[in-house]
């Protein structure tokens, strides 16, 4: 389910092209663990809402119903109480995506099964028009449907759960595909046939908020806040497998000389020509960000320092050659780097390979400086073995 943690950046929302609402694969893992908060979140509310509601209904039945039915209908109203009761405190926050969806079979299915007990103790009692409420439940659980952003795949699954459970009851009695279910059935499916198309268009807004708050819009890259988040998660993974990790702070030169000769635009497109070229230089599962206006902050996981140096030079390399064309012009520029490894501690890592860059603008610009030996923040697992 979950894509390498490097590939989160604006890049793959422009790979999406309408995938990311059919299924979960092209979804970036960060993504998927605020969907699946959300989607508990909503199974919680549900479970509460409908667990109060249900015997509210209680008097209701008392006077309408006869003796012996109306205690049977009683018990099936606490029992679903109860259970949904039960679900919504065992329903505490979850990161796990298939948790989440777990849940939301369950909210679906003990109402359905709550369908079933009272279409059997209410039997013959329902051909009497001022009971027709009784057979609403199922459209009410399909419409429940709605409040959940899913996929397609999702969707499509949950709604066969749901119509079949709520199909048992017909097919017991021998109904299953006269014209009267068929009827029913028609009905249920266009309903939620509209809730699958809210919960895709959910799911579409999602994507799109995520992306505007994840990424740098004129780059497509990780913003600084969310790249500091994602560059948090390498770290841990890092020192708990005590594995390599560098991180590199880059710069163009002189940008402020390219915006004033050649115009902001062009500036512009320097600014997408080095981003797409980090991005063809790097791992998929490296992470690279816009940390401010010509300011590019990237981490190589699973890379030792002298790696990531080979890695940079050809960055800068690629730089010095390639210039951009841009309104019939030519513009060229250049990069200067600070490189070092990122250590328990990102902020002491990042002030050092900052340190680093200035370092390098320093001597001249156009280059790539290591932070020293005596500078590199405390060591972390994978140096001290
Ligand atoms: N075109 C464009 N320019 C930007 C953007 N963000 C920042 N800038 C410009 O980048 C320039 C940065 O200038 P300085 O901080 O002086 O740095 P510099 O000219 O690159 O000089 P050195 O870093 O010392 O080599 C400023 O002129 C900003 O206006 C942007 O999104 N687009």
């Amino acid at each position: 389910m979950s894509l390498p943690a490097g590939q989160k950046s604006a890049d793959l929302f422009k790979r999406m092209k309408g995938f990311e609402l059919l299924g979960t694969k092209e979804h970036p893992s960060d993504f998927s663990l605020i969907r699946a908060e959300y989607i508990n979140t909503r199974i919680r509310l549900l479970a509460l809402l409908f667990s109060v509601l249900t015997p509210l209904w209680i008097p209701v039945d008392f006077l309408i119903l006869p003796d012996g039915t109306f205690l049977s209908m009683m018990l099936a109203r606490i029992c679903l109480s109860v259970s949904l009761l039960a679900l919504w405190f065992r329903t505490s926050f979850t990161h796990s995506l298939r948790r989440a969806r777990q849940r939301l079979i369950i909210l679906m299915v003990i109402p359905s099964i709550f369908h079933l007990a009272t279409q059997m103790i209410l039997g013959d009692y329902l051909k009497d028009e001022s009971l027709a409420s009784y057979t609403f439940l199922p459209f009410l659980i399909i419409a429940i449907h709605c409040v959940f952003p899913l996929t397609l795949k999702e969707g499509a699954l949950l709604a066969f759960l749901t119509i079949f459970a709520l199909s048992v009851d017909e097919m017991i009695h021998g109904r299953f595909l006269t014209l009267q279910s068929l009827n029913t059935l028609w009905l249920l499916g266009v309903i939620m046939g509209i809730a699958v198309w809210a919960q895709l268009s959910q799911l579409h807004m999602q994507l799109k908020l995520f992306e505007k708050a994840t990424t740098d819009s004129l780059t497509g890259l990780l913003n600084r806040r969310s790249f500091m988040h994602q560059a948090e998660t390498e770290l841990n993974r890092s020192e708990r497998y005590a594995r390599p990790l560098s991180i590199a702070l880059l710069d163009l030169d002189h940008f402020k000389n390219v915006n004033d000769t050649h115009g902001h635009q062009a500036g512009d497109q320097v600014l997408i020509h080095f981003s797409g070229l980090l991005k063809e230089e790097l791992r998929s599962t490296d992470l690279i960000g816009r940390f401010g206006g010509e300011e590019f902050i990237i981490v190589l996981p699973e890379t030792p320092v002298h790696e990531a140096e080979k890695v940079l030079e050809r960055i800068l390399d690629n730089c010095r050659n390639q210039a951009v064309r841009y309104d019939g012009g030519v513009v060229n520029y250049t990069a200067s780097a600070g490189l070092g490894e990122l250590v328990s501690d990102i902020r002491s890592s990042l002030h050092a390979v900052d340190i680093a860059l200035y370092q390098a603008k320093e001597q001249g610009r156009d280059r790539l400086q290591r932070v020293p030996e005596q500078n590199q923040p405390e060591m972390n697992t994978y140096n001290k073995l």
